[in-house]
């Protein structure tokens, strides 16, 4: 049975808790997908790095936590070296999951492109490749005959870019518009629910939905990196961050919420694109007060939702988790599962 050696770039909420999938369902994985994981390589910020071909005691690597408790002790460096660990480690894969990084995606950008030029196939969660470089990567990945994975960069664990691609064939797309940030979709809610703005950030940052600095969530950037991703994957869009006009949240008061909730209304952020009649396409991200009859009106919490507007089918909604380290750790579970069925359907064929 095929056993694929991974490398974790980034050791925080997402790759720790796929590393504990791993850890506590490794045999139960085996079985039910027809392959193995075995960790070779982490590394983060925090606890530096370790890398070995034999594999990485899991139990040892999730009780570390940074400080003075680095990987130095256990075989490992103090230091990151991201480089050489990417480019030199015996993973097939690399799961890239540090900070995303919106004003040009590095060094993520860097940690995609080693792990690709060196043969590894590569799977992410990080916004900033896929949105700054993504076609780049992506041919990069076929000259080199491995892999790019993303599909927890839109809507977390499920499933929108991989599906749209697969399951829209046949179907012309003229836009969409759709609920894209976890943290800011559930810090209206709470502020609805009466929270005050600060406490209802700081519950997102606990469960796990917010970014490093949330700034990037409330501020719209997230979704201005989400947006560009799904109109340049699905909508060929050929479009920069800066085509994406950005608006975020931080302007909607309670006075708003509560005016709006008067008015059978709801806020919402919004990020859109929309196909003009020559072929361009408009993208935008900014907070609107949906009636509450609006399809995206009911979404709550850290739930997204993004509907496509097709030619033949109308609109098609697609919904599920948008945040969440467990979420998040199963679309790079998804990413792995994607590559051994590809790679499977490949040997079949030869
Ligand atoms: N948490 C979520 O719900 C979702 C997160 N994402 C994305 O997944 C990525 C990871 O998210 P989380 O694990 O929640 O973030 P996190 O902040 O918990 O973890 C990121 C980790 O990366 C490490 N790191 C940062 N820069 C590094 C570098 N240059 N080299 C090595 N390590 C580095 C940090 O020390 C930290 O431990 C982010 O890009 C985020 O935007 C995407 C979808 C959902
Ligand atoms: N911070 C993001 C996480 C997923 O991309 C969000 O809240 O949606």
């Amino acid at each position: 049975m095929t056993t694929y050696d991974i490398a974790l770039i980034g050791f925080g909420g997402v790759n720790r808790t796929l590393a504990k999938l791993i850890a506590a369902r490794g045999e139960a994985l085996r079985s039910e997908l027809g392959f193995g994981l075995r960790v070779v390589a982490i590394t983060d910020l925090h606890l530096g790095s370790l890398a070995k071909p034999e594999g990485i005691d899991l139990s040892l690597a999730l009780r570390l936590d940074g400080g003075s408790d680095n990987f130095s002790g256990y075989g490992g460096s103090a230091d990151t070296n991201n480089e050489a660990v990417i480019r030199n480690c015996t993973a097939d894969i690399i799961c890239e999951a540090t900070f995303t990084i919106p004003e040009d995606g590095e060094p993520a950008v860097s940690h995609v492109r080693w792990a690709l030029e060196s043969g590894k196939s590569v799977c992410t969660t990080n916004k900033g490749p896929v949105a700054h470089r993504g076609a780049q990567l992506t041919s990069l990945a076929e000259q080199n005959g491995v892999h790019f994975e993303f599909e927890g960069a839109v809507m977390s664990g499920t499933p929108v870019i991989r599906l749209a691609k697969k399951m829209f064939a046949g179907l012309k797309l003229n836009g969409f518009e759709g609920i894209l940030n976890g943290t800011s979709n559930y810090v209206l809610g709470r502020m609805e629910a009466g929270l005050d703005f600060e406490a209802a950030i700081s519950e997102a940052q606990e469960l796990g939905y917010a970014e490093a600095n949330p700034a990037a969530d409330i501020e719209g950037y997230d979704v201005q990196l989400k947006v560009l991703i799904l109109a340049n994957e699905l909508l060929d869009a050929g479009i920069e961050l800066k085509d994406v006009k950005r608006q975020g949240i931080t302007t909607v008061t309670p006075e708003n919420i509560q005016k709006a909730t008067r008015e059978g209304r709801r806020w919402k952020l919004l990020g859109t694109a929309r196909r003009n009649p020559d072929g361009s396409v408009t993208a935008s991200v900014s907070p609107i007060a949906l009636h509450l009859g609006h399809g995206l009106a009911g979404v709550s919490g850290a739930t997204n939702a993004v509907s496509f507007d097709t030619d033949l089918l109308g609109a098609v909604t697609v919904s599920g988790p948008g945040a969440g380290r467990v979420e998040t750790a199963y679309a790079l579970l998804s990413d792995i599962i994607a590559i051994h069925t590809d790679r499977t359907e490949m040997a079949a064929n030869v």
